[in-house]
């Protein structure tokens, strides 16, 4: 199961839980068992669904629930609850309680990846040297492969693109030597990153366990890299385990996280090494590596897809005290670039808005192609960056002329970034301004009124907060109902931008 779906149907569970009357032990387990069973699907070890299983039955004590409260009260306070119990196990789950070794820029660390054949560590190696490259580090990559014909080849061509120093050797046959000469090398460079990447083998072999043993021993990495397949399936807790047990694994990077990868995956990995995912691989190229983070990626997972009304994102996503000002802007169709930095903050939190836009006819395909979510996250990061160089009056204004050939050159400046990054940004926020500026006319649902209609949003309710010439476009109530009908079954995120630019 491909992780979209898998928020799909955690997300479907929790909504089929929040449409039930009454929540009791009955409701409780049926949605458990959803869930668990498309974890199960998305190759999370059976072991691990069950414990979350009654972790969360342990948390959620419906009895202490109903005591003393009204029905009404009951579903409204428990909810929460069971959404924060599903959450936080599943964060338990990637979290293993300890982070991993960080290198110090500056301070040579040696690092080593290790892997099965085909994983992705050659290529993750390049991305790992070249992320930190691009943040000032000076870092070094030494190919110990000396099995796989041509690996010596691809990191030459992947470092030399990149302009990272690198070492190997064709005539070498033994990986140890090349390592302990490649570090020695790089420390005397003052190099302070140090890559080494050693063999994959097809299986699980002696002599590949043997071999990784010997150069982990003869360079004493800082860090041992576990290079993860993201799609391998159930597989994964016993091959992560194997490297675990042969060198001192500390941290996992998972592949292949785009397209087809699974979920439960990066879960075994975690549970199987005790070390925690540092970078997600979302894609072939150098910059398509993401830095993981627990709680954001587990709440898109519940995140997505999970669309019932627009108004239910923004209570659930935006700060509560953003609600109001949001809402206001929603109204007055004022779009600036202080409110695009604040929802691509809320976006990469779960991805309201960007679910918002999707709903309006002819901008969703524009905005949030499907199947390339990760490069418009990636993009949102990068526009961010880009705004910190701004100042306060850029942030605020609504006028695009203020953003003039020399402002836009220092933010350039300011921002490391090519002046062309600077203004695709500025078209997109000009494109978002433009799709705001729809918005104009939003009625403002009164205080209290706002939670009553995030719980029971529908087409009706919807219809009454949308401006009029949007509902319209939509093809009125009824247009609106099976628009909404097709959201929620839908792969939803939070990418807003187009694919790849
Ligand atoms: N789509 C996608 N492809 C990836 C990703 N990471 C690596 N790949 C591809 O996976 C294939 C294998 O990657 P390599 O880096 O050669 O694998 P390796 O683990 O070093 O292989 P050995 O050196 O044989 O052990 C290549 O075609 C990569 O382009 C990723 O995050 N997404």
């Amino acid at each position: 199961m491909a992780l979209a779906q898998l928020g799909g149907s955690i997300a479907r569970a929790l909504r089929q839980m929040s449409n039930a009357t009454v929540i009791d032990e009955k409701v409780l387990s049926e949605c458990l068992n959803e869930i668990s069973r498309a974890l199960l699907q998305a190759d999370v070890q059976f072991k691990m669904v069950r414990d979350m299983q009654t972790n969360i039955k342990r948390i959620v004590n419906l009895q202490d629930l109903a005591a003393g409260h009204n029905k009404r009260r009951i579903i409204q306070q428990a909810r929460p609850l069971h959404r924060k119990a599903i959450f936080n196990e599943l964060c338990k789950m990637l979290d293993p309680g300890k982070p991993s070794f960080t290198p110090k820029k500056g301070k040579t660390s040696v690092i080593m990846f290790v892997g099965l054949q085909g994983s992705g560590k050659t290529t993750t190696c390049t991305k790992y040297a070249y992320y930190h490259q691009k943040k000032g580090w000076k870092p070094a990559l030494i190919c110990a492969d000396t099995f796989r014909a041509g690996a010596f080849d691809q990191l030459k061509q992947n470092a030399t693109k990149a302009k990272i120093p690198f070492y190997g050797s064709y005539m070498e046959s033994d990986p140890v030597k090349i390592a302990v000469e490649g570090v020695e090398r790089f420390k005397k460079e003052n190099c302070d990153l140090i890559i080494v990447d050693t063999s994959g083998r097809h299986k699980q072999e002696a002599a590949l366990f043997e071999e990784m043993r010997q150069v982990s021993e003869a360079t004493k990495p800082d860090l041992v890299i576990f290079v993860m397949d993201g799609s391998i399936g159930q597989a994964a807790f016993d091959q992560a385990q194997a490297f675990k047990q042969s060198v001192a694994v500390g941290a996992v990077i998972v592949t292949k996280m785009d397209g087809h990868a699974k979920g439960g995956g990066a879960l075994s990995a975690v549970a199987a090494t005790k070390s925690p995912v540092i970078f997600i691989g979302t894609g072939e190229h150098m910059d398509e590596f993401e830095v993981f983070d627990v709680k954001p990626f587990v709440s898109r997972l519940l995140g997505m897809g999970d669309w019932s009304g627009f108004m239910d994102k923004i209570h659930e996503v935006v700060p509560t005290d953003q609600q109001p000002e949001l809402l206001q802007k929603l109204s007055e169709g004022s779009f600036t670039l202080r409110l695009m930095y604040e929802q691509f903050q809320n976006i990469l939190k779960m991805g309201p808005i960007g679910q918002v836009f999707s709903m309006l006819p002819g901008f969703s395909s524009e905005l949030m192609p499907k199947g390339h979510e990760k490069e418009s996250q990636a993009k949102i990061k990068r526009y961010m960056t880009m705004m910190d160089s701004m100042t306060n009056a850029e942030l605020d204004s609504t006028n695009p002329k203020l953003m003039n050939e020399s402002r836009i050159l220092r933010i350039a400046r300011g921002s490391g970034r090519p002046v062309k990054d600077v203004t695709d940004m500025l078209e997109e926020y000009k494109r978002l301004a433009k799709v705001w500026s729809k918005m104009k006319g939003l009625k403002i649902p009164k205080k209290g009124e706002m939670s009553a209609l995030s719980r029971n949003m529908n087409a009706q309710h919807m219809s009454k907060v949308l401006p009029p010439q949007l509902l319209k476009q939509v093809g009125g109530v009824g247009g609106l109902q099976s628009l909404m009908k097709q959201m929620g079954s839908k792969d939803m995120m939070s990418g807003m931008f187009g694919g790849d630019r």
